[in-house]
């Protein structure tokens, strides 16, 4: 039996890979040194698998930004936008697809299924064919090689998930696209195979959503014609994120072996192993260990199991490994010095994930003695029975909550009138979604403020002065309602984790996000409770400083959770209950603060959506329940906003209805109109604001575009309910470039209302 892993994390111990390539970026850093850097890393990474005894180390998980990209580079899959003559595709053009020039726009991002990592939007055009132009996965399995002495596992996107995840345009159906890049995989496998590649992982992760009977046959297909074209490579088929849609379609498939998420949706595969049994010619790799939370692994408990899995598989066929790649998790724990001792023992991150399959692989052996793995038993006990998991006031307030309504009393239309009456706003108000520029200047004071070189006065001053900064600006640019800028804010889900009772945040606890963004999500570890006013303060300050309404800001529950690292002891449910409960403390304390509008960010409601259809319903209607609880007891003359930064939400339009928001904006401006047509199907009645203008690019927008976005939201939309605002926040973008197409929005509004004005004179 072996051990294995599915993808290490890209980012390095301390950023370096984020250095590098921002480095690179800037101009600072030559193409070679930057490549060599690169590699460097990428060296280090697999040497660390290899020292801690992992037996199959991944090799082509390493990427310069990510890996869905790679994968279209390496096919010569470019949009026809940018400059691409054929070949290998250089650096330049690859970072230009994922991040933009001037003269041509991004492709764009969306999240990997229901992480917090994005990945780049493969364009797959009838007019430009495929071609192997760089097997990528040979080159990076020769170097582990020849460099380290690795005979690697190579990773590949496979081609059936690769073009779902793809745009398709064209009269190409998916079958035929998937049909044309099938010789090309044929040879990037036959050419590993010819190499020495022991096995090859070729994820197919939408296997573990809902799948097609039209899906099912091209993946057979597939697999049918890569085992002609590739006789010798060995495939190991690899799930994750959930259980395989159809199990016994699945151990059909002609491949050497077979991988399986045995954390998300373990019941269901365990089940499948006992009633349906397995394969008596393939190779069965579990992931036993999860690959996307940073608890350690009861691993005698998994051991147990273990015991059974072996009754339908012998040894020799099984291979343990994490439920996914360790893309999701930070590196190691050991960096982190600030972290009880008794919560970092229960904490694995990746190195130490990689540790626990080692160990266990090694007891499944009988290498070593099963005691070996007890200490994880205890250290997950210990947490358990802490004082932080067992907070009696927290578990009674939430356990009261099912004898509540989480209504808001008055109904929107009522409370709408009430709030009209009170903030006085224009028609079209214009506002923005939060954040402002985080400039370096900023990072660089809380730097200083966090190692004491700045005390508290200082760094609050500096955050005052920022604040009155952009009140000024904001009032010069004629906005309706302002906001405070979150200047105070590192980022929108680990500045609460730092607030909130029950939550630990880290030192060096980075992860990808897109590119060289990363996040450090808070670690919640017990129950969460409010300690003390987390936005009161700046907020307030904001407001002193301008007579119109300032709108208090905060991330609601939902998102809190689905963006940090949660507990695995107690439900979903109980936990974003907890949190909903924590935040209502603090919106009220806006509201008796004299703050009239309060937006609760809610961007991560629509990612955490779970895969399969089935487990929707639920899912949805308890983050509605949380969402209103978090403000239901605030007055009916108190405005609630919500965000969410994505357009791709016909599907839970009635679950968005369902938060009784007073105003919610959404993402528009990348849409190309889908999300206008929802609106043509279902009435929406509360104050809605569609992004105008895409906060992702440096570009000032054209008054006519936001005119023209403004024109087409009300055809479907009345003027009475429509805000104008940009589809995010602004923390990524520069100070210029903000100032200027805020002042292009707001121009663009105030044509609109004129013009409306006119109409009903
Ligand atoms: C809306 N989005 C978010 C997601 N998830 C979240 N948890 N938060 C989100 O906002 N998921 C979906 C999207 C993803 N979008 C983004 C957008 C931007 C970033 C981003 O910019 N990340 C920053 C890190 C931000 C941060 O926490 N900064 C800290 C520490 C800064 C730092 O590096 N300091 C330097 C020194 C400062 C200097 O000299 O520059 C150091 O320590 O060496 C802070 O502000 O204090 C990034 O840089 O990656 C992420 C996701
Ligand atoms: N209020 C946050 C929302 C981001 S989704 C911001 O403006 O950055
Ligand atoms: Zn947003």
């Amino acid at each position: 039996m072996r051990s294995s892993s599915l993808g290490y994390p890209r980012i390095g111990g301390q950023r370096e890979w984020k250095k590098n390539l921002e480095a690179f970026w800037a101009g600072k850093r030559s193409k070679t040194d930057f490549l060599q850097e690169q590699k460097s890393l990428r060296l280090s990474y697999l040497q660390k698998q290899q020292q801690l005894g992992l037996d199959l180390i991944p090799v082509g998980d390493f990427s310069d930004y990510d890996h869905v990209l790679d994968t279209a580079v390496a096919f010569g899959i470019v949009p026809e936008r940018f400059a691409y003559a054929g070949g290998k595709v250089e650096e330049e053009t690859y970072f230009a697809i994922a991040r933009g020039t001037d003269d041509a726009v991004a492709a764009e991002m969306t999240k990997w299924f229901n992480t917090n990592y994005h990945y780049i939007v493969p364009e797959l055009t009838a007019s430009r064919e495929p071609a192997l132009v760089d097997n990528r996965w040979l080159r990076l399995y020769e170097e582990a090689k020849s460099e380290l002495g690795i005979n690697g596992k190579p990773v590949l996107l496979g081609p059936v998930s690769f073009v779902k995840l793809a745009k398709q345009y064209g009269n190409k159906s998916f079958s035929e696209h998937v049909q044309t890049l099938v010789p090309l995989y044929g040879q990037v496998l036959a050419e590993l195979a010819q190499a020495g590649a022991p096995l090859i992982q070729v994820d197919e992760p939408i296997l573990a959503g809902d799948v097609t009977e039209a899906e099912w046959a091209v993946v057979e297909e597939t697999y049918q014609s890569l085992a002609k074209l590739a006789p010798n490579a060995k495939l190991l088929l690899q799930t994750y994120f959930e259980s395989v849609a159809d199990y016994n379609r699945f151990i059909q498939l002609p491949v050497a072996g077979l991988g399986f998420d045995f954390v998300a949706g373990k019941e269901e595969t365990f089940q499948n192993l006992r009633v349906n049994g397995f394969p008596n010619d393939k190779l069965l790799a579990l992931g036993v260990i999860d690959g996307r939370n940073i608890w350690r692994t009861d691993l005698t408990a998994v051991n147990a199991e273990l015991k059974e899995v072996l009754q339908v598989v012998e040894r020799e066929r099984l291979i343990l490994q994490p439920s996914s790649s360790l893309l999701h998790v930070p590196v190691t724990v050991q960096s982190e010095e600030k972290i009880a001792d008794e919560l970092k023992e229960a904490i694995a991150f990746a190195d130490e994930k990689i540790i626990e399959i080692v160990s266990l692989a090694k007891v499944v052996n009988g290498h070593e003695p099963p005691s070996l793995l007890e200490a994880s038993k205890h250290a997950l006990g210990r947490l358990n029975a802490s004082e932080a998991r067992n907070n009696q006031s927290v578990q009674q307030e939430v356990a009261q909550i099912s004898s509540e309504d989480p209504s808001r009393g008055l109904d929107a239309p009522t409370r709408a009138k009430l709030q009209a009456a009170k903030l006085k706003l224009p028609l079209l108000p214009t506002t923005t979604i939060g954040s402002f520029p985080q400039t370096k200047e900023i990072r660089k004071k809380r730097l200083d403020w966090r190692k004491g070189k700045l005390d508290s006065a200082g760094y609050e001053t500096f955050i005052n002065a920022e604040i009155d900064r952009w009140i000024a600006i904001q009032e010069q640019l004629g906005l309706d309602v302002l906001v405070h800028g979150e200047f105070e804010r590192t980022d929108m889900v680990e500045f609460f984790g730092e607030k909130l009772g029950g939550f630990q945040f880290t030192t060096y606890g980075w992860v990808q996000s897109y590119g060289s963004r990363c996040v450090k999500p808070p670690i919640i570890y017990g129950d969460v409770y409010f300690k003390q006013p987390m936005t009161v303060k700046e907020t307030v300050y904001a407001q002193s400083k301008t007579d119109k309404p300032v709108k208090g800001m905060l991330t609601g529950p939902v998102t809190i959770y689905n963006w940090s690292f949660p507990r695995a002891d107690i439900t979903e449910g109980e936990a974003v209950n907890q949190i909903a409960l924590a935040l209502r403390k603090e919106v009220l304390a806006l509201e008796k603060h004299g703050i009239g509008v309060i937006q609760v960010d809610e961007p991560a409601l629509r990612e955490g959506l779970p895969l399969k259809r089935a487990k929707w319903q639920s899912y949805l209607d308890q983050s509605v329940t949380a969402f209103q609880l978090t403000v239901n007891q605030v007055k009916p003359e108190t405005q609630i906003h919500t965000h969410m930064c994505y357009s791709d939400f016909q599907d839970i339009i009635e679950a968005i209805d369902g938060l009784d928001a007073d105003v919610i904006s959404i993402e528009m401006s990348r849409s190309h109109g889908e999300l206008i047509s929802s609106f043509e199907e279902y009435t929406y009645n509360k104050g809605i604001g569609l992004g105008v203008y895409d906060i992702h690019s440096p570009r000032v927008p054209a008054k006519e575009e936001i005119a023209r976005n403004i024109e087409r939201a009300l055809n479907v939309l009345h003027p009475k309910q429509f805000w104008v605002n940009p589809d995010c926040g602004l923390k990524t973008r520069q100070e210029p470039e903000t100032v200027a197409a805020l002042k292009v929005m707001v121009e663009a509004a105030k044509e609109a209302r004129q013009t409306l004005e006119t109409k009903t004179i």
